[in-house]
């Protein structure tokens, strides 16, 4: 569990978070989502350390995150799994070696221990048997896949997705959702996924987070939404005038 209090931030003059606080649970997928602008991605960076906040205090299951030395920073980082934004594989590296690399990087582990991590990280998202190929001999969607093998090669306790379907058609992204949601369920890992794809939200959003101009606008599971009265959760989510009849007609079924 991932808990930020009351955490504000400001770049010079202009707050771009305005009292965020939000308890993301394990084995559960953790939702943040919002307009272009609304403050998604400065969240997801003060959740993870690459920014610090205005003030505001944040949480690792009871360990104040803001207080850690150096040493307790760093095992906690090796808790942590990245997804993101268009994958970030290295070119010049094969799968296998993309994979390996935070084992090569952070772990003693021997060579024998460490091919059967890549083998059942590669199974995990249904990709075995494609080490030896390069990250340009594959699709966006593997690539994506690949990534998420990556991701959770350390195993870790806190997964953090930026834009996991960014550039994917629908049906690979509900490949990808399925993927990341199994993993959370299966590993119990606190996931916090930052998106925008609307498929996401309704197939996967245990717990979804809506920022709004930098504000908490609105709080809630997959099966809320379509009910909720909330305006910038509407406008959101059943953006153009098509998809607000559709749900006007999906109420009055219901
Ligand atoms: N380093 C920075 N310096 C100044 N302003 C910043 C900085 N980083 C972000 N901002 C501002 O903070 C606000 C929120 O940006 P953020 O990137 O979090 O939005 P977002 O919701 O992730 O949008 P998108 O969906 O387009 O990625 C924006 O107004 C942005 O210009």
């Amino acid at each position: 569990m991932i808990r930020c209090e009351n955490i504000f931030k400001s770049f010079d003059e202009t707050e771009v978070l305005k009292d965020i606080s939000i308890v993301f649970e394990s084995g559960k997928n953790n939702l943040i989502i919002g307009k272009s602008g609304a403050g998604k991605t400065v969240l997801l960076k003060i959740l993870v350390g690459l920014l610090n906040p205005t003030s505001g205090k944040i949480w690792y299951d009871g360990h104040d995150f803001t207080s850690l030395n150096h040493k307790e920073l760093q095992k906690l980082r090796n808790e942590v799994g990245m997804l993101f934004q268009g994958s970030a594989l290295f070119d010049s590296m094969t799968v296998e070696e993309n994979i390996r690399f935070p084992m090569d990087m952070f772990t003693k582990k021997t060579k024998k221990e460490k091919k059967n991590r890549v083998n059942y990280c590669l199974e995990r998202v249904n990709l075995e048997g494609i080490n030896d190929q390069f990250p340009s001999e594959i699709s966006g969607g593997m690539q994506k896949r690949v990534g998420i093998a990556r991701s959770i090669v350390m195993e870790p306790n806190y997964l953090f997705c930026d834009e996991p379907n960014s550039g994917l058609d629908p049906k690979t992204s509900i490949v990808i959702d399925e993927l990341i949601s199994n993993i959370t369920y299966d590993d119990n890992i606190t996931t916090i996924i930052n998106t925008h794809d609307m498929n996401s939200v309704l197939e996967i959003g245990d717990n979804i987070n809506l920022l709004h101009n930098g504000k908490l606008a609105w709080q809630g599971t997959k099966s809320e939404v379509l009910k909720s009265q909330s305006e910038e959760l509407v406008d959101f989510i059943f953006a153009s005038p098509f998809l607000k009849k559709l749900r006007g007609q999906a109420i009055d079924e219901l």
